[in-house]
């Protein structure tokens, strides 16, 4: 058993310093920072040592939007918690917050019970749980006062997706003002499901049945007045509200004028959003299915807000909504009709590094790569200062990351487990090389080391909001 390990000489970052020091780890936890050479690290002794020399060292990435096993669209997303947090791992990710489901006609209880039940014993990083409320009603709204309680600190809920996860504003206000007494976060997925679905049925009775139009019929006409109606209903209950998988300019604009108010409104956006479009969705041969997943992929233009929003924190976390379906068997469910292609896309393991390819090309600076990437997720779901930074007292969850490799993401190189990349054949600079997870090696050089089992639930606190 190793209960001391020492990295030394890399550039430690965090979401507000650069610091060239040595990282003294003890008992899965960080013990202190000392710079180089100085008396005080020169003294440490430790059972392994770790050369950082010409790396940087990170705190673990922090993806607080993933949906292992979630089922969806009559099949499941491809990725168990084993694979899914291995692939995170070897993407230097070491927590996820995943979606517990609340199916309708169901008790809240019994949907985080079947999530607990399929993650445990089977992470190789910790993990928490958001849950989704599909079925607003008076017991719901009691347990999720028990839920907050034991950790469970956020709930999602959907403006798209009638008969499903669907809830109106009747059952969004009751759910927001509850959650403006116990403590909770409210997460929306921010669409006009009701108005999409009637634009899905005219276009499949007009013969647009192809992938691309996925994207047409989801307007971004209805992702803002959904991300409007929501913001305006958080108001009414005096409640905060994060709007998650935020694509288009327009729902940034909405998110911008209310914190310009002052209101508690937080916004996530996705890879998928900053380095794919329409294009990808418009593919021949039904490749665009690859790229179909809700809110859509936009035309390249709105990319631009999107990195403004990163920078001026308009948006405060970059999260995957990682949602992997195969290509062949899965996304092929909806070959002739569109609207049967199950949502989502893969990227748990993608994410740190197109990430790192933004401070490259200049879009944010390497701060703000591990504030939105680890310390914003962190800090919003309750997690900080246990995870999302390097500081005496966090948990050892640290990753050496080579800033100068150079890799090609493929499927024929991904550990998750799904046939396709969603980026296949982009080159990124940087590559993650070793991982720990409370001082724990998960990814030693660029090996597994890690195990199905180590990765621990954590319950979370209350969210500690950012402005
Ligand atoms: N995003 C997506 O297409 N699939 C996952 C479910 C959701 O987040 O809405
Ligand atoms: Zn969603
Ligand atoms: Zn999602």
């Amino acid at each position: 058993m190793v209960n001391r390990t020492v990295v030394r000489g890399g550039l430690v970052i965090t979401a507000s310093d650069e610091i060239h020091a040595d990282v003294l780890i003890e008992d899965g936890r960080i013990a202190a920072l000392a710079t180089h050479g100085g008396d005080a690290a020169a003294a440490w002794t430790a059972d392994r040592t770790i050369d950082a020399t010409g790396k940087y060292v990170v705190p673990g990435g922090v993806d607080a939007h993933t949906h292992m096993e979630l089922p969806f669209g009559g099949t499941f997303a491809s990725d168990t918690f084993e694979t899914g947090t291995r692939a995170a791992a070897w993407g230097g990710t070491t927590t996820i917050i995943d979606f517990a489901v609340q199916s309708v006609g169901h008790a809240v209880r019994e949907g985080l019970d079947a999530w607990y039940a399929k993650a445990d014993g089977k992470c190789a990083i910790d993990y928490a749980f958001h849950m989704i409320l599909s079925d607003v009603n008076e017991h719901s709204l009691k347990e999720m006062d028990l839920l907050v309680g034991e950790g469970i600190t956020s709930f999602k809920l959907f403006m798209a997706y009638p008969g499903v996860f669907y809830s109106d504003d009747g059952r969004i206000l009751r759910a927001m003002q509850r959650s403006a007494v116990n403590g909770g976060l409210i997460m929306m997925h921010a669409e006009n499901g009701i108005a999409i679905d009637v634009l899905v049925e005219q276009a499949l009775a007009e013969g647009r049945t192809d992938p691309r139009y996925h994207g047409e019929v989801r307007k971004v006409l209805l992702e803002a007045e959904a991300t409007h109606r929501a913001i305006q209903l958080a108001r009414v209950a005096d409640a905060p509200l994060y709007v998650v998988h935020v694509s288009a300019e327009e729902a940034v604009a909405e998110i911008a004028a209310a914190r310009d108010k002052g209101l508690n409104v937080f916004g996530e956006t996705c890879p998928q959003y900053l380095f794919l479009s329409t294009d990808n969705l418009a593919e021949p041969d039904f490749e665009g299915a690859k790229y179909v997943c809700s809110t859509p992929l936009r035309p390249r233009e709105h990319q631009a807000a999107l990195w403004r929003g990163l920078r001026t924190n308009d948006l405060q976390v970059v999260s995957t909504d990682h949602c992997p379906f195969c290509f062949t068997g899965q996304k092929e469910l909806g070959r002739g009709d569109f609207s049967k292609i199950p949502n989502g896309l893969p990227g748990v393991e993608n994410r740190m590094d197109l990430l790192h390819q933004a401070v490259v090309d200049g879009h944010i600076s390497r701060r703000r790569w591990i504030e939105i990437a680890c310390a914003a997720p962190a800090r919003m779901f309750g997690l900080y200062p246990k995870k999302g930074t390097i500081a005496p007292g966090a948990d050892a969850d640290v990753v050496i990351y080579d800033p100068h490799a150079e890799q090609i993401i493929s499927a024929q190189t991904h550990h998750m487990n799904v046939d396709y990349s969603a980026y296949e054949g982009k080159r990124v600079t940087g590559q993650v090389e070793t991982v720990l997870s409370r001082g724990e090696l998960v990814i030693d050089n660029r090996q597994f080391t890690g195990r199905a089992g180590h990765g621990s639930y954590t319950p979370r606190s209350t969210c500690q909001n950012l402005n």
